[in-house]
C-alpha cells in the first residue's frame, strides 16, 4: 500500500542554521509557540522539560544538540561533556543515546566538525521521516477495511521527524479508506493523546474520538476495536516494549478481548544491548505532573503520587512489531536480531 500523499505534516523540530527551533509541546493545543535553543544546554533542558518529546523526536533533537555542542566546545573533552548532559536529559527512550552514538561515529577521534555533524543530523531527520512513511505502509497492510483502531499517547509528527510511527500507520490506513473509527486515549497525566494526537488528527481532517484511559477495556469489550496501535521508546533484545504508561494495561485488555496489539517503531528504537524489559530504565517524573492538571491542583492537598511515565509490555503480548525494515510477528530474540540485521537496501517497500 502506498503511503499517503506528501501532505505537509507538522514540524516539531526546525534547524535555522544557527539554532534549534522547537514547537513547545507543553503549550499545545492552546498556543503554538516556538522555543529557540542556541546552545546544547538549552537543548538538554528542552528535552528534560518535554518541550519536545517522543522517542524519535528526542533522538533528532539530541543530534542537533550535538551540533551546537561542537560549536561551543574548545576540544573533544568539552564536546563529550556536552553530549553527556544531553544523554542525561531523559533515560527511557533509547533514541537519544542512539543519536549521540551516531554523532560520535561521525566525529571520529578528532575535534568534531560542526558542519559535518550538521549534515549527519539532517540525515537522521530525513531518514526518520522516510522510515515513518515506510512503516505506515507496512503497518496499514495488517488493517482490514472497516477496522476500528485505538491509539495511546502521541506518536505523530510531534513525536518524530514527521508523519509519525503508530499515527503514521493510522494516517496511511485512513487515507486508504480502511478505518471505520479512530479512538485515542487521553493519556494521563501529561495528556499527549487529548492535547497532541487530537490536535494533529483534527488538523489533518481525520475524525478522532477521545476516551478516558480507563474506558479502553470497555471500548474493546464493545467490539469497536480491532487493533491497538502504539509506539515505543525502547524495544529490548527479546521484544519487550517500553512505552507510555498505560500501554501495558492496553496490552492485557487487548489480549483478553482478542484485539491485536501493533507496536510501530523505527530500528533506532530497537536496543540489542538491553536484554529484556526488566533492564530498561523507566523514567519517574515529578508527582506534581499527576497531582495537578493545566497548572491547577486536582488532587487533595496532602496526597502524594507515584508517577512512572512509561511501563513495560512483555513481548508475549505483542502481536506485531512494525519497523521500516519489515514486520516481526510475535517478536522474540530471533525476530529482533533478524530485523536489526536486515540490510537497509532490503528494506521492504510494500
Ligand atoms: C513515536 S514514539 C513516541 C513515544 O514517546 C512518548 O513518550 P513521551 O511523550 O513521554 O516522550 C510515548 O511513549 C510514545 O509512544
Amino acid at each position: 500500500m502506498a503511503a499517503t500523499d506528501d501532505h505537509d505534516t507538522v514540524r516539531a523540530i526546525r534547524w535555522s542554521g544557527e539554532a534549534l527551533e522547537l514547537l513547545d509541546q507543553r503549550e499545545l493545543p492552546a498556543r503554538e509557540t516556538t522555543l529557540t535553543c542556541a546552545d546544547s544546554a538549552a537543548v538538554a533542558d528542552a528535552i528534560a522539560a518535554m518541550v519536545v518529546r517522543g522517542a524519535p523526536a528526542i533522538g533528532i533533537t539530541a543530534a542537533w544538540g550535538a551540533v551546537l555542542a561542537a560549536r561551543e566546545a574548545s576540544d573533544r573533552t568539552g564536546w563529550e561533556a556536552h553530549l553527556a548532559h544531553l544523554e542525561a536529559a531523559r533515560p527511557t527512550a533509547v533514541n537519544l543515546a542512539w543519536a549521540t552514538a551516531r554523532m560520535r561515529r561521525v566525529a571520529g577521534e578528532e575535534q568534531p566538525d560542526p558542519e559535518r555533524l550538521a549534515a549527519e543530523a539532517e540525515a537522521i531527520h530525513a531518514e526518520d521521516v522516510a522510515a515513518n512513511r515506510r512503516m505506515g505502509a507496512i503497518g496499514a497492510e495488517y488493517i482490514q477495511p472497516g477496522s476500528g483502531v485505538l491509539t495511546h499517547c502521541n506518536t505523530g509528527s510531534l513525536a518524530t521527524g514527521g508523519f509519525g510511527t503508530a499515527l503514521g500507520v493510522i494516517r496511511t490506513a485512513h487515507a486508504a479508506g480502511r478505518l471505520r473509527s479512530i479512538h485515542a486515549g487521553e493519556t494521563r497525566p501529561w495528556l499527549q493523546g487529548a492535547r497532541l494526537t487530537a490536535w494533529e488528527l483534527v488538523a489533518d481532517g481525520i475524525p478522532v474520538e477521545l476516551i478516558a484511559d480507563g474506558a479502553a477495556a470497555f471500548l474493546m469489550a464493545s467490539g469497536a476495536v480491532n487493533w491497538v496501535i502504539v509506539g515505543a521508546d525502547r524495544v529490548a533484545a527479546n521484544g519487550d516494549v517500553a512505552n507510555k504508561i498505560g500501554t501495558y494495561s492496553l496490552a492485557v485488555a487487548a489480549r483478553h478481548h482478542g484485539v491485536g496489539l501493533m507496536v510501530v517503531a523505527p530500528r533506532s528504537t530497537l536496543d540489542a544491548a538491553t536484554p529484556s524489559g526488566a533492564d530498561i530504565p523507566v523514567e519517574g517524573r515529578d508527582p506534581e505532573e499527576l497531582l495537578a492538571c493545566g497548572g491547577h491542583r486536582i488532587a487533595a492537598e496532602g496526597a502524594g503520587a507515584w508517577n512512572p511515565v512509561f511501563d513495560i509490555t512483555p513481548a508475549s503480548l505483542v502481536d506485531v512489531l512494525v519497523t521500516e525494515a519489515g514486520a516481526v510477528e510475535r517478536p522474540d530474540n530471533e525476530g529482533i536480531a533478524r530485523i536489526l540485521a536486515a540490510p537497509a537496501s532490503e528494506e521492504k517497500s510494500p
